[in-house]
């Protein structure tokens, strides 16, 4: 239980009321100090919880505020704590005050976060949960919102709570067995198990799978823009983004590191991501680009693979190699770009010449001028009909956290153990021992076994006031 009583304004600057934060094992007392209510008769700490009480705020003999505070007691708090919260006049100075004044008496400010995380510590959420309140308040879509509070109301915690206990059910048996080592005793029902171990990977696998979709609502679908240097990847990426982020110029190479920003087209946000141009290079610091390139080629969704068209034969046939196998399972545009330099004759042998090379692509084909804004807007309609993210609802189960992804990928290669441990009817100690792996990465999402350092990233992230 943490002992300090802690203080924080909550609201943003510049409305009409400004409210301060107070909680902690004090908060009640501490307020009392600088409060004195309208009505004399009562004090704070005789108020019932969820009252608000009208009164002025003082330092010393000086009126610094009329408020109104409220109270509430543990454990029905947001913190889970006795707490009160002041509702001033929203004035960045008197919030000051009134802020110095309760640190005068006792409390201390809050660190990022440190409301929530209290509430995660006093089991009010869990962590999977304390996370949906920090998506919830930078979510600025429908979309976003929704994914949010259905985190937050807990559904997919409650689902690997669920698998968790059963796990736990028959790993508690398994090792039990290993009790009677003598005396051959299977106590847990092996084919239960595997219909568990099977029931498990299904319900796993699919939320492994929702983080596409969970990855593109919250950060925006992955789009990488790739080719030979001086295709004009930067040029696109600037018009893609109405704005001149990226540094183009006739220098082969210009674009050394990635370049990403989002943007909402169609009420879809895609996340650009400009790349290195892909040439053979003596210089290191191009090549460590280019290697990005690559990386960044893998996370993409849409691969925008960008051509000079005046040079098409060329950079078709001397990149497909690096870039198709790569696509696998991505939705490929070729972008034929510089179509200003060419005639129009031209694009039907360069599409004619695509269609022999790739017989067996289903790939997207279109000639732009990215310089001249040719045909940009038709691109735009390509990537939106590529997108096809599904509608959610706040009931859908979606994973957007990468640190859920990331122990849910673990957790499935530890139920693939046990269950190719099933098949091949391996001993209870080396089952047991694979089921507990699972159980563990399961309860690393809700923060039972989740370590310090990673509870204080995440916390630290948070605004302070939450
Ligand atoms: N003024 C104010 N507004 C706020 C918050 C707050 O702390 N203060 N919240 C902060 O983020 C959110 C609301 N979250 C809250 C969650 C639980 C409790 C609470 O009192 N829980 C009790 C009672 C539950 C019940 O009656 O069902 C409990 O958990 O025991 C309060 C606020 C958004 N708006
Ligand atoms: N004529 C013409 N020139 C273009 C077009 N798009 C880009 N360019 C020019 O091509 C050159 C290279 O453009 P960039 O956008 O820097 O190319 P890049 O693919 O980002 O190049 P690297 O970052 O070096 O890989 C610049 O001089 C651009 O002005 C176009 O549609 N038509
Ligand atoms: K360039
Ligand atoms: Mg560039």
């Amino acid at each position: 239980m943490n002992q300090d009583t802690i203080c924080a304004i909550a609201t943003a600057q510049g409305g009409a009321i400004g409210t301060i934060r107070v909680s902690g094992p004090e908060a009640i007392s501490i307020t009392s100090r600088i409060f004195k209510p309208a009505r004399e008769s009562k004090s704070l700490s005789e108020q019932k919880p969820y009252t608000l009480t009208f009164g002025r705020i003082y330092d010393e003999e000086e009126i610094i505020d009329e408020v109104l505070v409220s109270l509430f007691r543990a454990p029905h708090s947001y913190t889970g704590e006795d707490s009160t919260e002041i509702a001033c006049h929203g004035s960045s100075y008197i919030l000051q005050q009134v802020m110095q004044l309760l640190i005068k008496h006792g409390c201390r400010m809050a660190q990022p976060g440190e409301y929530t995380q209290r509430a995660f510590l006093n089991g009010k959420m869990d962590l999977s949960q304390a996370e949906a309140v920090a998506d919830l308040i930078a979510s600025t879509s429908a979309a976003t919102h929704r994914l949010a509070i259905s985190q937050m109301r807990g559904g997919f915690s409650k689902e690997l709570t669920e698998l968790r206990n059963k796990l736990l059910n028959f790993t508690s048996m398994i090792e039990l067995e290993l009790d009677f080592s003598e005396e051959d005793v299977e106590f847990a029902d092996r084919s239960a198990l595997r219909k568990l171990a099977d029931e498990i990977e299904r319900v796993i696998s699919r939320l492994v799978h929702s983080f596409s979709i969970g990855n593109a609502i919250k950060n925006g679908v992955p789009v990488a823009i790739i080719g030979e240097t001086n295709a004009g990847k930067s040029t696109l990426l600037n018009v893609l983004l109405n704005e001149d982020k990226a540094i183009v110029s006739d220098i082969h190479g210009t674009t050394r590191d990635v370049i990403e920003d989002t943007i909402n087209l169609g009420g879809i946000t895609f996340r650009f991501i400009d790349t290195a141009g892909i040439r053979e290079t003596d210089d290191t610091i191009e090549s460590l680009g280019i290697e990005r390139t690559f990386q960044k080629l893998d996370q993409a969704e849409i691969v925008l693979w960008m051509i000079d068209a005046s040079e098409a034969s060329s950079q078709v046939s001397q990149l497909a190699g690096k870039i198709l196998p790569r696509c696998v399972g991505k939705h490929l545009i070729a972008v034929f770009n510089k179509s200003d330099l060419i005639e129009t004759s031209q694009c039907q042998s360069i599409e004619h010449l695509f269609a022999q090379e790739f017989p067996q692509e289903h790939t997207d084909l279109i000639f732009i001028s990215a310089k001249q804004k040719v045909q940009t807007d038709e691109l735009e309609q390509k990537l939106i009909s590529a997108a096809h993210l599904p509608t959610v609802t706040q009931n859908d189960i979606i994973v957007t956290n990468v640190r859920h992804y990331e122990a849910l990928t673990k957790a499935l290669e530890a139920i693939h153990r046990v269950q190719s441990g099933l098949d091949s009817h391996i001993s209870g100690d080396f089952l047991s021992q694979d089921i507990r792996e699972c159980i563990f990465f399961i309860s690393d999402i809700a923060g039972e076994v989740t370590n310090d350092m990673v509870l204080q990233n995440i916390f630290e992230h948070f605004c302070i006031g939450k």
